[in-house]
């Protein structure tokens, strides 16, 4: 059997950048709370993390690929809120979020992780926002750092 690789969760002396919609701001800061909260107490220094804000989640990939080409980030984090509402509108956010994501990491091998919640109400995204079912952003940044530890593990 060949090598098994699995990346540990300690997070010091590593660079996060955050990227953080402010649609929906009520959860968003929430979100980054969770964030900031799982980066810190898994190592990160207060200080090697920075935060991006944006007018709404589908802006995300943008401001991620512009951190990510500066070479100075580990792992970036996408932090974001998307309520269905009465249109499709929702569904062209979510999916060129979700995409966009996905190409600006794969396009510059930095882990850029999906710390969005997409929801169906409002009552869903409370509860994925530090109430009952935790907070998608502490979840994001302990992928943050476990990703940023496993690239190195390749080089
Ligand atoms: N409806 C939501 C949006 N919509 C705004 C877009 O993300 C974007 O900022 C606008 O279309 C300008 O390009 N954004 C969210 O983050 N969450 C939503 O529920
Ligand atoms: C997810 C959204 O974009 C949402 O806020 C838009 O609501 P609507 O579809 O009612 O315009």
């Amino acid at each position: 059997m060949g090598r098994i690789v699995e990346a540990n969760l300690v997070g010091t002396g590593l660079k996060i950048g955050i990227v953080v919609g402010r649609f929906n701001e009520f959860i968003t800061k929430k979100l980054l709370e969770g964030a900031m909260d799982g980066l810190k107490r898994h190592g990160v220094d207060e200080e090697n993390i920075d935060v991006a804000w944006v007018p709404g989640a589908f802006e995300i990939p943008f401001i991620a690929k512009q951190m990510a080409e500066t070479g100075e980030y580990d792992s970036i984090i996408g932090l974001g809120t998307v309520i269905r509402g009465a249109t499709t509108h929702y569904d062209y956010v979510c999916n060129e979020v979700a995409k966009g994501i996905a190409q600006v990491s794969l396009q510059t091998n930095v882990p850029v992780i999906f710390g969005l919640v997409t929801t169906e109400n409002i009552e869903q995204a409370i509860e994925r926002a530090g109430t009952k079912a935790g907070n998608k952003g502490f979840d994001a940044a302990v992928s943050a750092i476990e990703m940023a530890n496993l690239k190195k593990m390749f080089k």
